[in-house]
């Protein structure tokens, strides 16, 4: 007879979908197939001893930019997926952009697939990208495993000629209908192009080139009236929508909104629009720049009630990592760096500190946000997302009383910037499952199995075989 388990983690304080609660759970073929209070080890049964520990799902990072093919000098597979391994994550979503070609046709996905393959540490699939000029790609793409469709309603920034473009309103008006056809998922970086563009033009005539001015470039109202724009788009087309990187909580509102009246549509926010402010990213730097950028105290304390609330469906890095050249005022301004964080390890450890630790917020609600949601949101849910009998054995085991500070050495990322460096973090990961295999261990090595990540929607033969 075969034995019950390969493998057994015991004892932990497990976040399952609704509690929880000190248990164990049981691995087998890289699966989950027990949880129960005390499972009984056999011979030949591997233990895991995870009493005073947490023990969540593996996250669900459905929003990362990790620049294959093309731009592998800014990330890349083998080190952005170490830097979310050694973050608790066991499945990304990659942005269809920032590498080059832009994932905008089956021919870029193939040869993004072609660069992740046995190349990522954890589980992944791709976003692919909405563009003008490529909406008769879009189908295409569906039919070939992309999970959403990524559109910019901003410019998305970057200096190359083949880059990744923003949509005119018609481009996004035909997407989405053409998306809404076979009920895809339109994900939208939100931010009006007319009020964002025009007040850089006038910031860069006056000379004015630091953080408030960059902040002041990119005010609330850019942000709410493109939310309110593609809902009504969205009104229209029928399309399911999913708002990334939401800063301010006026936006989560309207979305909320949009959902009581009977609209599919979600809400992302970021670990960065949670635990900094608009001052932080003045005395942090570059590090901290991003787009849309952080807002004020009273406003992120806001976003914090919305997650209690249960208006907030998905928290992702938006890691978008670039070379420290890019991230220095060394013959650049705060506004001509690179917009991006690069912080997808932080993600889960941040959320458990500032949400779990000093806002009191259950497990199961930092769980929910950081793996089920995105799951269920981009159609993983099959074997991903929670700890259940059945599901992948991708599991985040946290030490609550590691308490330390994070230094520029503790990342794996390919260049070692972070607004992040210099934290104390109350707690951090240990290790990492994914599909039952250990694959980053604090106190063990590091990444201790590279390159055994698996694409999640395998890409269609007639992909393979052109
Ligand atoms: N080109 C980018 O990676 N942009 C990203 N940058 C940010 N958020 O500053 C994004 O998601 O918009
Ligand atoms: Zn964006
Ligand atoms: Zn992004």
């Amino acid at each position: 007879m075969g034995k019950d388990y390969d493998l057994i983690v015991k004892g932990g304080f497990v976040a399952l979908p609704e509690e929880a609660a000190f248990l164990d759970i049981g691995i087998r073929g890289g699966k989950i197939a027990a949880i129960g209070a005390e499972l009984s080890a056999g011979p030949g049964i591997e233990i895991v001893d995870a009493r005073g520990k947490w023990v969540l799902p593996g996250v669900v990072d459905a929003h990362v930019h990790l620049n294959e093919p093309g731009m592998g000098h800014w990330e890349g597979f083998a080190s952005g997926s170490a830097a979310l391994a050694a973050g608790g994550c066991t499945t990304f979503v990659d942005m269809p952009l920032n590498g080059l070609p832009p994932t905008v046709n089956v021919e870029a996905l193939a040869m993004k697939a072609d660069r992740a393959a046995g190349v990522s540490s954890v589980d992944y699939a791709f976003w692919g990208g909405l563009v003008p000029g490529n909406v008769s790609d879009l189908q295409p793409l569906h039919e070939s495993g992309v999970k959403a469709f990524k559109a910019f309603l901003s410019d998305p920034g970057g200096e190359t000629e083949d880059r990744f473009r923003e949509v005119d309103d018609l481009t996004l008006l035909e997407g989405m209908r053409t998306i809404a056809s076979f009920d895809g998922l339109l994900g939208l970086h939100a931010e009006s192009e007319a009020i964002t563009s025009r007040l850089a033009e006038k910031a860069a005539a006056d000379g004015r080139t630091d953080a408030a001015d960059f902040i002041a470039t990119r005010p609330v109202v850019a942000e709410l009236e493109a939310v309110g724009r593609a809902l009504l788009f969205a009104r229209e087309t029928g399309c399911r929508l999913h708002f990334v990187h939401m800063s301010s909580p006026e936006a989560v509102e309207l979305i909320a909104q949009a959902r009581r009246e009977g609209l599919d549509v979600t809400a992302e926010t970021c670990p960065h629009y949670l635990v900094l402010s608009d001052r932080d990213m003045e005395r942090i730097g570059p590090a901290a720049k991003c787009a849309p950028p952080m807002r004020d105290d009273a406003r992120r304390e806001r976003l914090w009630q919305q997650i209690a609330e249960g208006s907030i469906d998905v928290i992702a890095s938006d890691h978008s990592p670039s070379p420290e050249a890019w991230k220095s005022m060394e013959g650049r301004t705060f506004m001509s760096a690179w917009g991006g964080i690069a912080g997808a390890q932080s993600s889960l450890e941040l959320m458990l500190d500032e949400g779990a630790v000093k806002r009191g917020l259950p497990l199961p609600v930092i769980a929910k946000l950081m793996a089920d949601g995105p799951a269920k949101r981009f159609g993983l849910d099959d074997r991903k997302g929670r700890i259940a009998v059945g599901r992948d054995a991708d599991l985040a085991i946290v030490d609550p009383g590691a308490a330390y500070t994070l230094r520029r050495e503790d990342l794996y990322q390919r260049h070692r910037h972070s607004p992040y460096i210099g934290r104390t973090f109350s707690c951090r990961v240990v290790n990492t499952f994914v599909r039952g295999q250990l694959v980053y261990s604090l106190n063990g090595g590091g990444i201790v199995r590279a390159g055994g990540g698996e694409l999640l929607s395998p890409l269609k033969e007639r992909v393979n075989e052109r």
